[in-house]
């Protein structure tokens, strides 16, 4: 008897009881992950003798039987055994002692931070599988003997023997010999609380719930029912006997009942004999049966969001039953690689024989590859390989059958069920998107999907967007802002005309929405563009009266002299100065000229390697700086410029200073308020505080008295490890982003800087001193 250790026991132990205390009332589930590893164990088998006959030696079925009961002393055993491919010694340590072999830890740190509502989703997530017959046991033997083959001739059946408290396992040659044929047979242990297992009705119920159409190969369920048989009466005749008297008694033994007794009838009932789901005819499948169907399939805790059932014909005289799940979420782990991954769930079976569900690469565009589908062809040999597969026309067909379908059923889902397309929209919104770019095939289809916000309505589609453009129209608005929010750039200084005057425009707040426009370009040969950009016309410009043309006219000649002197200041910033046709109550903004970057763009393109690319300067300075010449603001700095003295009356120097340090705030504010940043923010900010100095009737000259504390002398001291305040953790800061404090609970006195203040008046001269200490927080930033 040979016994090994778990590598990781503490893992084990742990593991075990978070799986048994968390998933307490999921543990139904045990039932059906055993089946689940059985119905595997077959196809696994049946797919090995398609090159291996000898395999399929020592058992003639393929099936699975489960046997529930309590024995003599009332002790609960469930009994689950296939005739599957079996597991040698080394794969019994290797599969079930090694616990869920890789990303142990990972599960364990997830186990352990996720409360009880989600742990629902543990096993699916992780493959809990055989490990959840311990939510029901207390002790598990397996047996298991391996299918014979080339390289295992004649095979030994071992035991695998784990108790739910120990984090060791045992594995041993089975004592009674190879008793399975082939195949491997579980005895559960039942725990006391769970005997309620050993009630067929209620195993019954599970096994036709959970895992009916789980398994094309036939479950059988043992069962034990009572039925009166009559009792053999041994006729007893003597010669003594008198004739007349025993036809007396015959005639009054007639008339009442035969004698029967109550026996024990067993019997293995066919559980699974219904045709899978997939095979019926969709008026008869109820929607519980569909979404515990994908629940099973597919090991999702969560219900799918929406499906389609569907039987087809691929062209090449192969006809099919298929069903398409949509998943109601896409983990996070998906938007990490969007479009590395290629689908692994499509579940290809032939005659309701599983045959793979890897259909290759390009099984479906990547955008696609989150789909979940069964397929069942009728018409293929049962021995197709994988490799046969690819080589067919078939495979080519279904896939673009399943597309097809797929963007029928959104386009369906689209058009007659709102509640259910906003969820679809949640989740895959931004698929879409991206699939638009990524798919050439399919963009038409794909944009029709996607959806944006805009100034006037939460949600368009393009085409609903274009139904509404107004007369003369020929551009889609669109406004980007990555990481803004809808209710932001409605208030942009760019969108101001343009909403005033009812024009609809996409607020564009998602990093794959410039992308995705950028990429189209065009939708019905209607060009996309920026608000944010030189090039933005109304269209009803030919419309507009004389005088409104003669009005732009003269408003060019009447702002010349500020339009020049503003072009000399802001000449470092922006390439032109021009009379605003997009402003209604900001006094200026910053246009990214056609070829020039937004303030979006710009910052993604100064954190990216396109920083080095010498275009970038240029594309940077391709700026417009646009004034209103409705705006009070620019109205008074017009007066104030044609006021200045000219050379020849003797130039104000003064004035001119003030008017400089006027319009590089009003340059600089037009950049931030447009979405870039200012070439220099500290001398931005310097600015406008002598400017609100002037405002407040301070001196500008005053100096702010800069005397800190000297921090103390150099530390001789070795370093303390064991000192608490350098394990201090500092929430919510991420590298990049506004930093954030920790909270003050967390500062110890002694760890604060103080900063003594002092208040001047206007001439800078001391008031008083303060009695309170100002906190500078680590970090703190303007
Ligand atoms: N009845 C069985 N016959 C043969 N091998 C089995 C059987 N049950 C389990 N195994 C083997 O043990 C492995 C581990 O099983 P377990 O149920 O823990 O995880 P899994 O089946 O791989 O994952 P999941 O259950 O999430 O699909 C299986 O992959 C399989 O190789």
């Amino acid at each position: 008897q040979e016994s090994a250790e778990v590598p990781k026991q503490n893992d084990v132990a742990r593991l075990r009881k978070i799986v048994i205390n968390s998933l307490y009332s999921h543990r139904d589930v045990f039932l059906r992950e055993l089946i689940s590893n059985a119905n595997d164990a077959l196809e696994k088998l049946r797919l090995t003798s398609l090159t291996d006959k000898e395999v399929l030696s020592g058992a003639e079925d393929l099936n699975i039987t489960i046997k529930a009961f309590k024995d003599q002393d009332g002790h609960g055993r469930i009994i689950i055994r296939d005739t599957g491919i079996g597991m040698t010694p080394e794969e019994l340590t290797a599969n079930l002692g090694t616990l869920a072999k890789s990303g142990t830890s990972e599960f364990l740190a997830r186990a352990e931070s996720t409360d009880t509502t989600g742990t629902g989703n543990l096993i699916g997530a992780f493959g809990l599988g055989f490990y959840s017959s311990f939510l029901v046991a207390d002790h598990v033997y397996v047996s298991s003997l391996a299918a014979k083959s080339s390289q295992n001739p004649s095979p030994t059946q071992y035991v695998f023997s784990s108790g739910a408290d120990e984090s060791s396992f045992e594995i041993y040659p089975d004592p009674h010999g190879n008793t399975l044929g082939r195949g491997t047979e579980i005895i559960l242990v039942l725990k006391d609380d769970a005997l309620e297992y050993t009630d067929q009705h209620k195993v019954s119920d599970l096994i036709d719930k959970h895992s009916s159409f789980s398994s094309a190969f036939p479950i059988y369920l043992y069962t034990e029912r009572t039925e009166q048989v009559p009792v053999e009466v041994e006729e007893t005749k003597s010669d003594d006997v008198d004739e007349d008297v025993a036809v007396v008694e015959d005639a009054d033994e007639k008339d009442t009942e035969p004698k029967t007794e109550a026996v024990t009838v067993e019997e293995w009932i066919h559980v699974n004999s219904q045709p899978p789901i997939w095979m019926r005819d969709p008026k008869t499948v109820t929607e519980e049966e569909y979404k515990t169907f994908y629940q099973a399939t597919f090991k999702d805790y969560e219900e799918p969001l929406a499906w389609h059932h569907f039987s087809g014909d691929s062209g090449s005289g192969v006809s099919f039953k298929a069903i398409i799940y949509v998943p109601s979420h896409l983990d996070d782990s998906w938007w990490q690689n969007p479009l590395q991954t290629s689908s692994k769930d499509i579940r290809l079976m032939v005659k309701r024989v599983f045959i793979t569900s890897d259909l290759g690469e390009d099984a479906l565009p990547k955008w696609a590859n989150w789909v979940k589908v069964v397929v069942d062809a009728e018409d293929l040999p049962l021995n197709v390989s994988r490799e046969m597969l690819q080589s067919t026309r078939f495979l080519k067909q279904l896939r673009s059958i399943i597309l097809r379908h797929i963007l029928q059923m959104l386009v369906r889902i689209a058009e007659d069920d709102p509640e259910k397309w906003a969820q679809v929209q949640k989740v895959y919104g931004n698929v879409f998107k991206l699939g638009a770019v990524e798919d050439v095939k399919n963009r038409d289809k794909l944009v029709g999907l996607t959806r944006f916000g805009t100034n006037q309505r939460d949600s368009t589609s393009l085409d609903e967007y274009l139904e509404n453009r107004k007369k003369g129209q020929k551009q889609i608005f669109y406004i980007a802002d990555m990481g803004s929010t809808p209710e932001i750039l409605a208030k942009s200084v760019f969108i101001e005309k343009l909403h005033a005057r009812g024009y609809e425009v996409l607020l564009l707040t998602d990093p794959l929405d410039e992308i995705f426009v950028q990429n189209l370009r065009l939708w019905k040969k209607v060009q996309f563009q920026d608000v944010a950009k030189a090039g933005l016309r109304f269209g009803d410009e030919e419309m507009s009266p004389e005088e409104e043309k003669e009005e732009q006219k003269t408003l060019t000649e009447q702002f010349k002299p500020l339009l020049d002197w503003l072009k000399e200041e802001a000449k470092d910033v922006v390439r032109d100065v021009v009379i605003s046709n997009r402003l209604v109550t900001s006094s200026c903004a910053v246009v990214a000229d056609q070829m020039g970057y937004t303030g979006n763009i710009e910052r993604m393109m100064s954190s990216s390697q396109g920083a080095k690319n010498p275009m970038h300067a240029f594309a940077k300075k391709q700026k417009i700086l646009e004034i209103n010449p409705r705006s009070p603001t620019i109205q008074g700095l017009l007066r104030r410029i044609e006021q200045l003295p000219s050379e020849e009356d003797g130039r104000d120097l003064d004035t001119e200073e003030e008017m400089k340090e006027v319009a590089s705030v009003l340059i600089d504010g037009a950049l931030v308020r447009s979405g870039f940043s200012v070439p220099d923010s500290n001398e931005f900010f310097v600015r406008v505080d002598r400017i609100l100095r002037r405002s407040l009737g301070v001196s500008e000259t005053a100096p702010t008295d800069t005397t800190v504390k000297p921090a103390p002398e150099v530390d001789t001291e070795p370093l303390n490890l064991e000192d608490p305040l350098l394990d201090m953790e500092w929430p919510d800061y991420v590298p990049g982003s506004l930093r954030q404090p920790p909270p003050e609970s967390e500062y110890k006195p002694e760890n604060q800087v103080f900063w003594e203040v002092e208040e001047i008046d206007e001439e800078g001269n001391p008031v008083k001193k303060s009695d309170e200490n100002i906190v500078i927080k680590p970090h703190d930033e303007l």
